[in-house]
């Protein structure tokens, strides 16, 4: 390890941004791997905008792992958090620093400990996806802090693990999370489907209507949905399989029309599936129902310029 007798500190910082999905994840076949029932598309925002900030350090120093988030502490004794520390721990390689004399040899990493601070620039638990910006730049950080060679799409597999929606977070543009077929979740990972060049004029505005917690989060609400939802398990078989080929199609055609009917008819049934269960979760509120209203009002006016807007 460290050759020198102080102690010494390794930091890597990364950002990683949020995405919208625009054909739903919603339920999964396996909940400790976090495997979905069908696959799904999104969109990731611009790193500027709605992202996670988070610096992982490695110290001689540390004697436990700990984490803060938005500044308070929070515990990492969670699955999810483990599952991520020790997939990439085991990926971890040699890394040194000559000028500092420090030697970190694969099997240090599982020795020494992490401080992980992240910072979330938008309203946490909130539906805004900070899982996903969250797990996606934990996964990347901590990749890099450890020299791990796996691909993104790899590293997705990993983030995955953490949160489903962040699996797709790995990547800019326009992003699909292919559920995979084996049990064990190695093929459950994200590609790029386009990048973020692809369709440069398509703008993304987020209208946030509440800063508040939600009442049920997505991972709880899911597993209610799968458990008492029949549209759901009609969704999943008959519905998203096509769905995820003509949004493929709209995509890279650039075809509006299709992109923006196909993302309201996804985001309407998921939130029909969310009302199909038992007890019904309600994620909109009269805001929410009133701007969809406006949407509707502007795509039907004459004045409507370029296309159409999404909700
Ligand atoms: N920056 C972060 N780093 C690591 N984990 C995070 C981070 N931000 C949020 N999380 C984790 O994600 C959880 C929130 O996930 P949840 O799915 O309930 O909300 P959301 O992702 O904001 O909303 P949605 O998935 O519906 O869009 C937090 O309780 C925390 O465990
Ligand atoms: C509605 C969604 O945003 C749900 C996201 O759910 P999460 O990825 O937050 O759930 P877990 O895998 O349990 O962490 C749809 C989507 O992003 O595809």
């Amino acid at each position: 390890m460290a050759s020198e007798s102080q102690n010494w500190v390794f930091m890597v910082t990364a950002q990683t941004p949020t995405n919208i999905a625009v054909i739903k994840y919603w339920g999964k076949r396996d909940e400790t791997l976090i495997l979905p029932v069908n696959d799904s598309i999104s969109l990731t925002l611009d790193p500027s905008h709605l992202c996670t900030t988070t610096t992982v350090a490695v110290s001689s120093a540390f004697h436990q792992d700990r984490m803060w988030l938005n500044a308070k502490e929070i515990s990492l004794s969670g699955g999810r958090f483990q599952s991520c520390l020790r997939e990439i721990r085991a990926r971890a390689c040699d890394v040194e620093d000559e000028n500092k004399g420090i030697k970190i040899t694969k099997e240090d990493w599982a020795k020494l400990h992490l401080h992980i601070a992240s910072y979330n620039n938008f309203p946490t638990a909130a539906g805004l996806a900070s899982s996903a910006a969250g797990f996606a730049c934990l996964a990347y950080a901590l990749g890099k802090l450890m020299d791990v060679k796996e691909d993104e799409s790899q590293l997705s597999a990993i983030a995955r693990q953490g949160s489903g929606s962040a699996c797709r977070s790995l990547f800019g543009g326009f992003v699909k999370w292919i559920m995979g077929k084996e049990d064990n979740g190695s093929d459950s990972l994200a590609v790029q489907l386009a990048d973020e060049k692809h369709w440069d004029d398509l703008v993304i505005v987020i209208a946030v209507v509440s800063s508040r917690q939600k009442e049920t989060s997505s991972t709880s609400g899911m597993c209610e949905s799968v458990e008492t939802s029949l549209l759901l398990q009609h969704r999943a078989k008959e519905i998203v399989p096509k769905r995820i080929l003509q949004m493929e199609e709209a995509i890279k055609n650039r075809d509006f029309a299709s992109f923006s009917q196909l993302t309201c008819a996804d985001s309407n049934q998921f939130h029909a599936v969310c009302l199909d269960t038992s007890p019904p979760i309600f994620y909109m509120n009269d805001t929410s129902h009133r701007i969809i209203s406006i949407a509707e009002k502007w795509n039907r006016s004459e004045e409507a310029p370029q296309g159409q807007m999404l909700f």
